[in-house]
């Protein structure tokens, strides 16, 4: 990966927790460059090479990381196709629902573009990600092992055979930051409405949020067990926990990670299939 030029085509909130995370790795600054419709916004976060033609961008890159919306992916992949050299480069796509073989549709018409589509989370920004990875069949060994150091310099990866579960790993994890900062933020405005100053409310609610996920992530026994030890016999989590059970929390998540993966589906069909 040292070597590598990699070019993220589209640098908005994805791309950018993604490269300020390679570049806290270590990733040389030489190494990243990307490409936006505002590319001025970028150049004063990063101190990377910005561009505002995504063909002068990808030049000479080894890996395009495809990061710009699902609805623009159809767009943007068939232009960029126009000026793919005999060899084309490695293709990474983070966006949430659009198919391979769209994507190789796009990119390459009739011949095998190497692909891994990949859903990665924000947290990636401060190496914390999560990412699944899913590579197309015309993807090399080195290809492979290539994606796996990008994503895995940011945080955990998983493999996936089977492109099917994108959906369901975007609705858990890809969108999953965003049902925990949500539970912050109700856990802060409570603390508050229970008479704590806002800024101890919000400290015991990031440090509490943080010491849970480690501690889930450092112990050997699962989530349900150490639920358990924190809710003493007739104390006060107790009565927290029926609370939220007798409204049947399990199901509300339930729908909405159904809500969210059928969405990513869709999307598939509305942004690809058609485009
Ligand atoms: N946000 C997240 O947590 C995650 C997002 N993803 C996926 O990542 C992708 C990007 O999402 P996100 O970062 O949230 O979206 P953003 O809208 O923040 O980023 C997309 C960026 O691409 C730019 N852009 C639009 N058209 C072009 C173009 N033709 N060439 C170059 N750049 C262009 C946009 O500019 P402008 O605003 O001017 O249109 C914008 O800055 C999506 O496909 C999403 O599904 C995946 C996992 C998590
Ligand atoms: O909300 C979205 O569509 C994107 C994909 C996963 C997280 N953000």
């Amino acid at each position: 990966m040292k070597e590598s030029i990699i070019c993220f085509i589209g640098g908005g909130n994805m791309a950018s927790s993604l490269i300020g995370g390679l570049l806290q790795t270590g990733v040389s600054a030489n190494n990243l460059r990307v490409a936006d419709t505002n590319p001025n916004a970028l150049a004063s976060y990063f101190p990377i090479q910005t561009y505002n033609d995504n063909l002068q961008a990808i030049q000479d890159a080894n890996v395009i990381v495809l990061a710009v919306k699902p609805q623009q992916m159809a767009e943007v992949a068939k232009s960029i196709a126009t000026a793919l050299p005999e060899h084309p480069p490695l293709f990474i796509s983070i966006a949430a629902g659009i198919r391979i073989a769209d994507l190789n549709r796009w990119l390459g018409k009739d011949r095998a573009i190497p692909i891994v589509r990949v859903m990665p989370n924000t947290p990636a920004l401060v190496q914390s990600g999560a990412s699944a990875l899913c590579a197309s069949t015309h993807v090399s060994k080195q290809q492979h092992e290539l994606a796996e150091n990008i994503l895995r310099a940011v945080g955990l990866t998983v493999w996936l055979t089977d492109e099917n579960m994108m959906d369901a790993v975007t609705a858990l994890s890809g969108s999953g930051p965003a049902y925990f900062f949500l539970l912050m933020e109700i856990l802060e405005k409570t603390g508050v409405q229970l008479g704590l100053p806002q800024e101890t409310a919000r400290l015991l609610t990031l440090q509490t949020a943080f010491g849970a996920a480690k501690m889930a992530l450092e112990s050997s026994e699962d989530a349900a067990t150490l639920r358990a030890r924190v809710t003493s016999k007739g104390g006060t989590t107790e009565q927290a926990i029926n609370t939220l059970q007798a409204s049947d929390i399990q199901a509300l998540f339930d729908r909405a990670l159904q809500a969210a993966q059928t969405r990513a589906t869709s999307m598939a069909d509305e942004y690809g299939e058609q485009a």
